[in-house]
């Protein structure tokens, strides 16, 4: 990223310009393996002639990403050198690459700006593999929110059709997407995706007859199955605002379908989100326009002395409530209390213990980093 985009602040940009029309956002989230990087690969070549995406891929621990990436986080963070400097295990390392990466989202919300100003009409987004990652990480949030303060976004959830034949997985999935569809509060697209190897129409069945949905549970008489049917009932108004299309990754069918779906979405963020965050803006930048002073001399209170003029606390007498800062506590208070203190005989001994509980892990430590600088001396 260039030294140029490096004072550019988010919010700035976002509360002084407020929401352009292009690039569209489309964030692609799903579980691991459900197929979100193959359907970002079919997605970029359905939209390439119509709306000529930028693509952006999020996921620092991919091998390799089968599309042309215009963003690559791994071209930012490393994610092995990140686990190995931090000694984190893989998805320690993933969410901490992803951290690093929102240091610079102001530049990266830039990049995408200039690329709507330079005529690509969509951004499409991969985001690592470990969905929670994503979507319980402050980075996550940032990211999301940050976009959707900027461009029209919404979110596309890959759900893979053979594996959410099973009622209870089925109803796993739909959790996911009912928990970052109120998250985010974003137009939510599901793509059923595999279905080249099994038709989705019996999940289309689930969402819109709940009795269907009862019966295929019917056959499974586990307790899962019993909190299940539980969760069923109260997951039909989220059905409501869902909207379903059938695909192949791999082969590409119903793509043309999807992006008409994508087109539906961006009109509701149109209706719905943006003028809500229209409203939240104007407010803003009228509070920050007109400081307002108070009214009258009365309203305006009585100025506090600060700093130098606060006197010390009181001694502490034994009597009534006070609250104090620990470091403010007299010394000759806290000797009389510990006098008065009965002592527990337990005491001496457990701190000994934990004593030497610390001790031990700090030489195990010492030992670990001895062995490690040994290695790298061996190494080189
Ligand atoms: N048959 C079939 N296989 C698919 C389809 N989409 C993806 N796959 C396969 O599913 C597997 C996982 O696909 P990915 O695109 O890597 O899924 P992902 O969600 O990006 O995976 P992670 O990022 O590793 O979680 C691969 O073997 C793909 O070839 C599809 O529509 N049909």
């Amino acid at each position: 990223m260039t030294s140029q985009l490096e004072d550019i602040k988010l919010e700035a940009l976002s509360i002084s310009e407020g929401i352009r029309d292009s690039p569209v956002c489309i964030i692609v989230l799903g579980m691991a393996g459900s197929g979100k990087t193959t359907f970002t690969r079919s997605l970029i070549q359905h939209a390439q002639e119509k709306f000529n995406p930028y693509v952006v891929n999020l996921d620092p621990a991919c091998r390799e990403v089968p599309y042309a990436a215009h963003v690559d986080i791994r071209d930012t963070v490393n994610y092995r050198e990140v686990m190995k400097q931090y000694q984190l295990g893989p998805n320690g390392g993933i969410v901490t690459a992803l951290n690093m990466f929102t240091t610079k989202m102001a530049q990266f919300a830039e990049l995408v700006r200039r690329a709507g100003e330079r005529g690509h009409k969509w951004c499409i987004i991969d985001t690592p593999g470990q969905i929670e990652v994503f979507t319980w990480s402050a980075s996550g949030n940032i990211i999301t929110e940050g976009l959707a303060t900027l461009f029209p976004t919404i979110v596309v959830y890959v759900m893979d059709v053979v594996r959410s034949a099973c009622p209870t997985t089925f109803m796993s999935n739909m959790l996911y997407a009912c928990s970052i569809l109120y998250k985010t509060r974003l137009p939510f697209l599901v793509a059923l995706n595999k279905i080249d190897l099994q038709d989705c129409s019996f999940i289309k069945d689930w969402m819109t007859d709940f009795e269907v949905y009862q019966e295929a549970l019917e056959e499974e008489q586990s307790f899962v199955s019993n909190l299940t049917r539980t969760m069923s009932l109260t997951l039909d108004t989220f059905y409501e605002n869902l909207t379903t299309c059938g695909v192949s990754a791999k082969t590409g069918v119903g793509f043309a379908e999807l992006l008409q779906k994508v087109l539906e979405c961006v009109s509701e963020y149109e209706k719905n989100y943006k003028p809500v965050y229209e409203k939240m803006r104007k407010e803003r930048l009228a509070q920050q326009a007109a400081p307002q002073p108070a009214a009258n001399v009365e309203e305006s209170g009585v100025s506090v002395p600060l700093g130098l003029g606060l006197q010390d606390p009181p001694a502490n007498t034994g009597s009534g409530i006070f609250l104090m800062a620990p470091g403010l506590v007299p010394i000759a208070a806290e000797d009389n209390e510990t006098e008065e203190m009965e002592l527990d005989p337990k005491e001496p001994m457990e701190d000994q213990n934990f004593q030497s509980f610390v001790q031990s892990h700090l030489d195990a430590q010492k030992t670990k980093r001895d062995r490690l600088a040994q290695q790298d001396r061996d190494n080189s």
